[in-house]
């Protein structure tokens, strides 16, 4: 997802809102626009007003003090309405907007969060979790900002169009002198605009690097706190320097639409200077239009204002929408709707699968090598090997997580392909090293789900370190081993086919690796499940019916005890 990729999507914070209600959007932006139209009449209503009392001075300064009228003649009725429908219609068009903007980005966030948990494992690494994160938090945010100012943008463009309509009613020479001058001021503010763009999606970037950092600031606050130099080093490389380097880009972006932004403001001060000093001497200027057209061009510098104000905002929430959309380039996971399950097996094949993890840093990125195996119900299997030989990367293929390069995973003769896989997963339980450990237990849980929790939590030895409440246990504060325990538990609740262990039992005490070895793996053989386990626990090798050996990214060798005992005869 480079740069470039992003500045080529056609994506925008009008068209999601658009797409997410358009038929209130319509009639948000209709009544942000008849409010624009009454901002617009503001002016002229003034104008209109001094006019006539300048005409009739005489009159009008008798009246002053003659006349006991809260309000001095019918325009300043007129003027009054008109504030008080430009409150109303302003109000209600921003209040709308901004229901469907916050309505809109929680949809975003809510599809964000649907497509990341469709996403394939690996290229969710690839992307990177914190840019995800990121995604979630600060790119959502943007776009919510900049779609908030979508009705003030609306309003602001609808009373500039107001005023020029005024302005050509007024006189039709000022009228084109101003519409080239505010071609030239958008020109003038386009081309930074284009200039900045790729600032900010570099500042962008920079935040999923400070985004990582953050994560390493909370996630190693035990290493950090340690070490008072590293942990200086690592605030400076890792969040400071970035942070930095990100600050400097935005204030260089932001200073340059200010500085264009105040020209382009200015613009009314230009036209009106070119107009009053200028002008009269090449063609006549009728005086007692001047005022009119003098306050119409100040009144228009407010809205005008407020438009390139906005022009930041809207340019932030763009390049955080291609950002999102960015992770469309990744295929979802197909899931099929067949609610049937997956019939039941005997044999899970593993034939001739291979997987090479793609890396933008190192050509030489780790590949394991075709594998071919075959697994049983009732079966134990260890994968043992040195580290790094890929024992991990081969259960994440086998479990399904993985999607392998060549080779297929078939239950029997049913190869596991993209309209099935989910159905296959849902057969399958797995611990690895970085597992996740839910509170609650995510199924309907009927009485015996609830007595071999308790039953599990007496023999795991968790009795009084967490209880079991309304599908919730109380605390998943607890030791390193106790955590690891009670997902096994979770697992075991579970009841799937398959079970793959990733060194589950490294930090337990001996008198629980004993209890996993010698009962709990026993009783799931006879549960009729297929036990996956990656170990070096090599004092209980010999609990396992199978050794498959990794080396180096290959498949070097499988002792079965069947096979033992066959020599043996
Ligand atoms: N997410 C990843 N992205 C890129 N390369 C990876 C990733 N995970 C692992 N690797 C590479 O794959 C190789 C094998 O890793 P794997 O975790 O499968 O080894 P292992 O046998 O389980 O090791 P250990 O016994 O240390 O857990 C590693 O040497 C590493 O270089």
């Amino acid at each position: 997802m480079s740069s470039n990729d992003l500045n080529n999507k056609k994506v925008s914070i009008t068209s999601l809102l658009f797409s997410y209600s358009p038929k209130l959007l319509i009639i948000a932006v209709t009544i942000g626009a008849l409010s624009g139209f009454f901002y617009s009449l503001i002016i002229p209503i003034i104008v209109n007003s001094i006019q006539v009392k300048a005409s009739d001075e005489v009159e009008v300064n008798a009246s002053y003090f003659q006349s006991y009228d809260f309000i001095n003649g019918n325009e300043g009725w007129v003027f009054f309405l008109t504030v008080i429908i430009i409150l109303f219609t302003k109000a209600a068009s921003v209040i709308l907007v901004n229901n469907i903007a916050k309505s809109a980005t929680a949809e975003l966030k809510l599809n964000i969060v649907k497509r990341i948990n469709s996403m394939k494992l690996d290229d969710m690494e690839k992307v990177g979790f914190s840019r995800l994160l990121n995604l979630l938090t600060e790119d959502v945010l943007s776009v919510a900002n900049a779609a908030v100012g979508i009705p003030v943008i609306v309003v602001s463009i609808v009373t500039i169009i107001g005023m020029f309509s005024y302005l050509f009613i007024l006189n039709s020479i000022v009228f084109a002198i101003v519409i080239v001058s505010v071609i030239f001021g958008i020109i003038l503010y386009q081309t930074p605009v284009r200039l900045v763009r790729s600032s900010y999606v570099k500042s962008r970037e920079f935040s999923d690097v400070i985004q990582e950092g953050l994560r390493g600031l909370i996630f190693g606050a035990f290493e950090l706190k340690l070490d008072r130099n590293k942990s200086k080093n690592y605030i400076k490389e890792e969040i400071e320097i970035p942070l930095l380097k990100s600050t400097k880009l935005e204030k260089m972006a932001d200073g340059v639409l200010h500085l264009s932004a105040t020209a382009s403001d200015l613009l009314s001060f230009f036209i009106i200077g070119f107009l009053v000093f200028v002008l009269p001497s090449y063609i006549p200027f009728p005086k007692e239009e001047s005022a009119g057209i003098i306050m119409a061009l100040l009144y228009i510098a407010g809205p005008i204002a407020t438009i390139l104000g906005m022009f930041r905002e809207l340019e932030i929430g763009n390049i955080a929408l291609k950002r999102i959309h960015a992770l469309e380039c990744f295929d979802g996971e197909l899931y099929c709707n067949d609610s049937q399950p997956l019939p039941e097996w005997n044999t899970y094949n593993v034939k001739g699968v291979s997987y090479k993890y793609s890396s933008k840093k190192f050509d030489n990125s780790f590949s394991l090598k075709p594998v071919s195996l075959s697994f049983s119900r009732s079966q134990i299997n260890f994968i043992v090997g040195g580290n790094g030989s890929g024992k991990s990367t081969l259960s994440k293929l086998i479990s399904l997580h993985y999607q392998c390069n060549e080779g297929e995973i078939l239950f029997d003769n049913m190869i596991v392909d993209e309209s099935n896989i989910a159905l296959a997963r849902e057969r399958i339980s797995v611990i690895y090293s970085d597992y996740y450990l839910f509170s609650k237990l995510y199924k309907k849980q009927n009485l015996s789900d609830i007595e071999k929790v308790n039953f599990y939590l007496e023999s795991l030895g968790l009795s009084g370190k967490t209880d079991f409440v309304n599908g919730y246990f109380t605390t998943t504060k607890l030791s390193d081993g106790q955590r690891r325990r009670l997902a096994l538990l979770v697992a075991l609740i579970e009841d799937k086919d398959i079970y793959i262990f990733d060194e589950w039992a490294a930090d337990q005490d001996p008198e629980f690796k004993k209890i996993f070895y010698h009962q709990i793996l026993p009783t799931m053989k006879k549960d009729n499940k297929l036990v996956i386990v990656v170990s070096h626990d090599d004092r209980y090798f010999k609990c396992a019916d199978r050794l498959i050996f990794m080396d180096g990214g290959e498949l070097v060798g499988i002792e079965s005890k069947e096979k033992e005992s066959a020599t043996m005869i």
